[in-house]
C-alpha cells in the first residue's frame, strides 16, 4: 500500500541553521500520526517541507505517492498551519464560503456543523477573532472539503478543554473514515489518546517513533486492590512484572511493568471488592526522549 506520507532524508537549513536533518519517514492510510517536539525542533519546518510552502536543501517528501506541488494531491490535502494570518474586514464565513468556492465546492451544510461543534460565530470580522477563534476558523476549513490527508500543526494551541475534546472527537471520525492525520503537538497528552503512533523531533532530528499500544503495554502503572479480608503477602510476593508491593490488611497496591496477568491470576484466588488502575503515564517514557542523555541511548536502542 502506497504510504500517504513519505520522506527521504528530508533536509532543511536556513543558512547555516539545521532546520530539521535528515528525516526518513512513511505515515500509513488511515494512520493517526502524532508529531511531537519542544520549542524550534522542527516540526513546522517539516509540515512546511510536505506542503511545499518551502523547498528542502536535499532530500524528497511525497504525498500520496506523488510530488506535493502536484495540484491533484493539494485538493486531497486540508492544512492547519502553526501560525495563522486571519485578517480584515471580511467576516469568517464569507472567508470559508471563498475558500469552499476555491476547492470546487463542498459538503452542504459542513462550514455551520463544524462551526456549531467548536462553537464559533462565524459572523465575526476575521480582524476582530480572538486567537482561539482564529484557530476554530483555521479547523473549519482545514476539515470542511473532507480531505484525505489533514496536516495539522499544533492544532490545539489556543482551545479551551472542552473544544479540545471536540476537536479529538472530529479527529477520531476522520480516522474512522479512513482519512490519514498528521498532527503536531509540544505535549504527548493533547495527541496519545488519538494517535496510532508518534513521532519524536528534537533539536532538527527524529530520535524516536514509537506505537502507542505498545508503548502502553510497555508503561509502568499503580494497581490497587481491595479485598473482603485481609490477603497474605506470600501469595503476591515475586509476581512477574509487580513491584513496589504493598499489603496493609485487606488493601494491596504495587506497580505493574507491563501485562497485569499475573497480579489478576494471583488475586483471583481471593474476593476483590475494589479496583483501582491508574492511566499509564506515558509522558514520563516521553520526557526521557527529550533529555540530552539519555538521547543516545535511546536511539541505539
Ligand atoms: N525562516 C527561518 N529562518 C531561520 N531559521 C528558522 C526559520 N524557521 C525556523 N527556523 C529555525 O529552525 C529550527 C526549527 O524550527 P521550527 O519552527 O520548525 O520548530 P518547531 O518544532 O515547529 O517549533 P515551535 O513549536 O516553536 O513552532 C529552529 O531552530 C528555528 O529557529
Amino acid at each position: 500500500m502506497t504510504a500517504v506520507v513519505q520522506t527521504e532524508g528530508l533536509t532543511k537549513f536556513y543558512g547555516k541553521r539545521r532546520g530539521l536533518e535528515d528525516l526518513t519517514l512513511e505515515i500509513r492510510p488511515g494512520e493517526v500520526f502524532g508529531y511531537l517536539g519542544p520549542n524550534g525542533a522542527g516540526k513546522t519546518t517539516t509540515i512546511r517541507l510536505l506542503l511545499d510552502v518551502i523547498r528542502p536543501t536535499r532530500g524528497v517528501a511525497r504525498l500520496f505517492g506523488a510530488d506535493p506541488r502536484d495540484a491533484a494531491v493539494r485538493g486531497r490535502v486540508g492544512y492547519l498551519p502553526g501560525e495563522l494570518a486571519l485578517e480584515g474586514r471580511e467576516k469568517a464565513s464569507e472567508y470559508l464560503a471563498y475558500l469552499a468556492g476555491v476547492r470546487g465546492g463542498i459538503g452542504k451544510g459542513m462550514i455551520e456543523t463544524l462551526a456549531e461543534r467548536l462553537e464559533v460565530d462565524l459572523s465575526v470580522r476575521m480582524g476582530r477573532l480572538s486567537k482561539g477563534n482564529k484557530q476554530k476558523v483555521g479547523l473549519i476549513q482545514a476539515f470542511m472539503h473532507e480531505p484525505d490527508l489533514l496536516i495539522l500543526d499544533e492544532p490545539t494551541s489556543g482551545l479551551d478543554p472542552l473544544v479540545q475534546q471536540e476537536f479529538l472527537a472530529m479527529v477520531r471520525e476522520a480516522r474512522t473514515a479512513g482519512r490519514t492525520v498528521l498532527m503536531s503537538s509540544h505535549v504527548l497528552a493533547e495527541v496519545e489518546h488519538v494517535s496510532n503512533r508518534v513521532g519524536i523531533v528534537r533539536r532538527g532530528r527524529l530520535v524516536a517513533v514509537e506505537d502507542i499500544a505498545a508503548l502502553r503495554e510497555k508503561a509502568v502503572r499503580k494497581v490497587e486492590l481491595h479485598f473482603d479480608a485481609p490477603v497474605p503477602e506470600e501469595a503476591f510476593r515475586d509476581l512477574p512484572g509487580v513491584r513496589d508491593l504493598k499489603i496493609e490488611g485487606a488493601a494491596l497496591s504495587c506497580t505493574i511493568d507491563g501485562r497485569p496477568d499475573a497480579l489478576i491470576k494471583a488475586a483471583a484466588r481471593f474476593t476483590v471488592v475494589h479496583l483501582v488502575s491508574a492511566e499509564p503515564d506515558l509522558e514520563e517514557i516521553f520526557l526521557t526522549y527529550y533529555s540530552e542523555d539519555v538521547h543516545h541511548a535511546h536511539v541505539g536502542a
